[in-house]
């Protein structure tokens, strides 16, 4: 569905997209993931032609979306990361504007809008001014816009951010259910737990290039097999010095705590019963746990 070869985009001197090769399949939820400014709303807009490539190959639907974004547009459906509604009309207006705009024809409008209000649960609010709305209730009504075309591709770039996790619940349901009636879809998301349950495939973008490619399960086993330990913080000066002497262990830290990833659980428990240490959590290793590995921000003892 969407094909890219060496495709990059510049912005003057700055490449922002440099050289990126991958391929989205019918039917399946890809997850484009990687630190702020790694390139992924650049290459979601280079899809649909809102950014130019300015180098590489890459069609979407067999189309040219640097030529040929109104075919391209017309069967897909985006969730932008800004919701882009008029505050001022009530959410019927907006849907019926958007209808219009994409050319549903007149006898339909309704009736789907309906149909999707309910589906997203805001049917109760068809007539309340978008102001009146909370940010959750934004975030669902975008879902409804993007549905309204009946697209075979949906776009979602961070479709979950800055949501409660009863509304991101909701909206995973939505998507997976979406994903199960053969809709494709293509997700930017900062959560990695969201991308392991969603996605089949990913991969991790890294200054504007593909750090990594798999589906999730492949990409743990492939960077970062193992468990992860989360020490207790009374103990993050003790450990500090404890590894600062040895080649073996892969560490990161952040404000719950020191972790520590190794191969094997008995290394994990062996490494803590050996130096007398406070309770530990332990865990597999997971898709952050790449995602800090590969992008650079977990400090790597054993290089
Ligand atoms: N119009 C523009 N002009 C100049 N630089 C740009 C422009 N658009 C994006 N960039 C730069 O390109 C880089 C990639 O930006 P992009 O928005 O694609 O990143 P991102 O991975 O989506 O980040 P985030 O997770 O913060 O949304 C950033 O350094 C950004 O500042």
């Amino acid at each position: 569905m969407i094909i890219a070869k060496n495709l990059k985009k510049s912005f003057g001197d700055f490449h922002a997209v440099n050289g990126i090769d991958l391929e989205v399949k019918k039917g399946e939820c890809f997850g484009l993931l990687g630190p702020n400014g790694a390139g992924k709303s650049t290459f979601i807009n280079m899809t649909y032609g809102t950014v130019r490539r300015t180098g590489g190959e890459l069609t979407v639907f067999g189309f040219d979306p640097n030529n040929q974004s109104r075919e391209i547009k017309s069967r897909l459906g985006v969730v932008t990361q800004d919701n882009a509604l008029d505050e001022s009309l009530t959410v019927l207006e907006n849907m019926q504007i958007y209808c219009a705009f994409i050319g549903v024809p007149k006898s339909e409008r309704t009736k789907r809008i309906d149909e999707l209000l309910e589906y997203m649960n805001l049917a109760h609010k068809r007539d309340a001014l978008i102001q009146t709305l909370s940010g959750g209730m934004k975030r669902r009504l975008v879902f409804v816009r993007a549905l309204l075309g009946k697209p075979e591709l949906l776009i979602l770039d961070e479709p979950t951010t800055g949501l409660d996790p009863a509304v991101r619940h909701l909206l995973w349901g939505k998507v997976r259910e979406l994903h199960q009636n053969g809709t494709t879809i293509v997700l930017t998301t900062h959560y990695m737990h969201e991308a392991e349950v969603l996605c089949d495939r990913l991969v991790i973008l890294n200054q504007g290039t593909v750090a990594a490619e798999g589906s999730p399960q492949k990409m743990i086993l492939d960077h970062a097999p193992g468990y992860v330990g989360i020490f207790n913080l009374n103990d993050v000066d003790k450990i500090k010095k404890i590894i600062s002497t040895s080649d073996s262990y892969i560490f990161h830290e952040d404000a719950s705590g020191l972790y520590l990833r190794t191969q094997t659980l008995s290394d994990l428990t062996a490494f803590h019963s050996d130096h007398g240490l406070l309770p530990l959590q332990i865990r597999p290793s997971n898709l952050e746990d790449v995602f800090l590995k590969l992008t650079g921000k977990e400090l790597a003892i054993d290089a």
